[in-house]
């Protein structure tokens, strides 16, 4: 896991994007350069003329040139920062997408998907905003210095007024600025509320169709008070964001009146004065600008600080090894324990509670399974089977106790590895719609159209390109389907989470009496968690889950687990 210090964003940009940001403030260098130059010249050459009919059609031309310049030159650093700011971007989403793909099973269930889609969609715009807005907060910057460093070659005494003008300015508005800051973390927060509500909203419409007092109270309750909440953050950011960009276009203004008063003061003679006025005028659409832009980059820290706050594993370039153990033997559990870990409301972060053993859902697991084994799991509901199936297969980490793959213990430097052995069909599987074969190579055709067949699925799916054609099926076919994706792994364990339970009396039969020994000569192991009493003779070994406690059962027990397995359980 990544350190729960925040970096930030300017941080972020220099330490991985030195070479091209130094392009880009060269950029806006001679950008500020060319700009000074036409203020100059047009001090020089048209303020400082009596008459305009004194100027030759040459200062014309070399006016426009100037023009030219710096409308290529502004581009130039623009183009220039809104490409890195892009880079950036793109570097951040496919980094973060990795990131969540590597991060452990129960990371991303304690996370939740409404917060990580928050992430990927507000928070990664949040900073391409930020990256939009920012060359004005830089060319503004660096325009400023440079612009000062000629209006100090013009008079010094004048700066330095104008200069404690501005700062003042500036630092009152920063002071405004700060606490725009501090509504975007609310606002932040609270769009993590809203996006849990379109969650809700979206993946319980049948049950807000069914029941509109439900829908009403998860409405008026939840979802409105949460978008008043988000409206009147909003507005009080947003006022203090206008009354910093206001105080500053007044200041700015009226800071010309103050050129004026201060040359009268100092005998400063007029034409300093007149570009002095002429240069704040030009520069306070720059400046109002890079002021307006300072709130987008905070929104944009605060989405940084949202995305590091994930606690998502380290970004890593490449997928896996390819260690798998191919010729394993046995997979065993020594005194395996595993406890779900509680949120920590401090740290927002999952802790386990180690001084409470009553929490341990599994409690000194052991279990070996040898290849080839058919072993059937039976427990009664919140007994820990999906639990255990998720520290078998290396989605879950024992909280106490070891796996081991023959001789060798399971850790996280092989984890990732070990997991490779693996299919499984947990209850709430996600199905894919494209089959990839062992090792990710291409799908063996003749075994897809094969187990198209054993599936019965022959007349309502097809395979082209190895894509399913459809997946819009009832519940029990698109079981089938993911069975059909399983086989076509072609993985050596197929661990199956009460696949039967969605599939109708006949197929069960074929299940259980069929597939079974099919997927045993294609030399499989199974792992199959099941409820079904009346198939229980078709298992190698018959396990029991009780209250987190694993018992193997033998002959005289699975046969009364076989005919009262109510009694079993209990
Ligand atoms: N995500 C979770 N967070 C915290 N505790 C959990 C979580 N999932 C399960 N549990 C706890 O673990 C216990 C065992 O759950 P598990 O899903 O392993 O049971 P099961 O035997 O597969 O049940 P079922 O037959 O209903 O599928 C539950 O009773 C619950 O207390």
């Amino acid at each position: 896991m990544s350190s729960r210090t925040t970096t930030s964003l300017y941080h972020m940009i220099w330490a991985h994007y030195r070479l091209p940001f130094l392009k880009v403030i060269l950029l806006n260098l001679v950008n500020a350069a060319v700009s000074v130059g036409i203020i100059a010249y047009i001090n020089h050459t048209f303020i400082s003329q009596p008459v305009f009919d004194t100027l030759s059609l040459l200062s014309l031309g070399y006016f426009a040139a100037l023009i030219t310049l710096l409308l290529i030159t502004t581009f130039l650093s623009q183009y220039a920062l809104t490409r890195l700011g892009h880079q950036f971007v793109y570097e951040l989403r496919t980094k973060l997408v990795k990131q969540i793909i590597d991060t452990k099973v129960p990371q991303i269930d304690h996370l939740g998907s409404a917060r990580l889609i928050a992430s990927l969609s507000s928070d990664i715009q949040s900073i391409t905003t930020a990256f939009v807005r920012m060359p004005e907060l830089v060319q503004g910057v660096i325009l400023s210095a440079g612009v000062a460093l000629y209006l100090g070659w013009l008079s010094l005494p004048l700066l330095f007024i104008i200069m404690f003008w501005i700062v003042m300015t500036i630092w009152i508005s920063t002071i405004l600025v700060k606490h725009v800051y501090t509504h975007l973390i609310e606002l932040r927060a609270i769009n993590d509320f809203l996006y849990q509500d379109y969650q809700s909203i979206i993946e319980g419409r049948k049950e807000l169709a069914l029941n509109q007092y439900r829908a009403e109270k998860l409405y008026s309750d939840d979802f409105l008070s949460h978008a008043k909440s988000y409206q009147q953050t909003v507005i009080k950011s947003d006022t203090f964001h206008l009354s910093a960009v206001n105080w500053s276009n007044i200041m700015m203004f009226a800071s010309i009146g103050v050129v004026f008063a201060v040359s009268n003061y100092l005998n400063i003679p007029m034409g300093v004065a007149t570009t002095f006025s002429l240069t704040i005028l030009f520069m306070q659409s720059p400046i109002l600008h890079a002021v307006g832009a300072y709130p987008t980059l905070q929104t944009a820290q605060v989405a940084l600080d949202k995305i590091q706050s994930l606690e998502l594993a380290d970004y890593q370039a490449e997928f896996m090894t390819d260690h798998v153990a191919k010729d394993w033997q046995s997979i065993s559990l020594t005194d395996v324990g595993y406890r779900y870990g509680g949120i920590n409301t401090q740290t927002q972060e999952i802790a386990v509670d180690a001084n409470n053993p009553a929490d341990d859902i599994l409690k000194s697991v052991n279990l070996t399974v040898r290849r080839g084994d058919v072993v059937f799991l039976i427990g009664a509901n919140g007994s820990g089977k999906s639990t255990l199936a998720k520290i078998i297969t290396g989605i879950f980490t024992p909280t106490t106790g070891s796996v081991q793959v023959d001789q060798d213990n399971i850790d996280s430097e092989n984890n990732a590895d070990y997991r490779q052995l693996f299919s499984a069909i947990f209850s709430d599987q996600h199905l894919f719609k494209q089959l990839i074969g062992n090792q990710g190579n291409q799908p063996d055709e003749a075994l897809i159209s094969d187990w198209l067949q054993k599936l019965n699925l022959q007349d309502k799916v097809s395979v082209s390109d190895h894509q399913l054609s459809t997946d819009k099926l009832s519940q029990g076919q698109r079981k089938r389907l993911a069975m059909l994706l399983s086989v076509a792994e072609q993985k050596d364990i197929l661990l199956l989470d009460e696949w039967a339970a969605d599939q109708d009396p006949a197929f069960r039969r074929v299940f259980y009496q069929t597939l079974i020994p099919e997927l045993k000569a294609l030399g499989k192991t199974l792992f199959i968690i099941s409820h079904d009493d009346s198939y229980f003779e078709h298992a190698d070994r018959l396990l029991l889950m009780k209250e987190g406690r694993l018992i193997e059962l033998n002959a005289e027990e699975r046969q009364r687990a076989s005919t009262d397995a109510i009694a079993m359980l209990q």
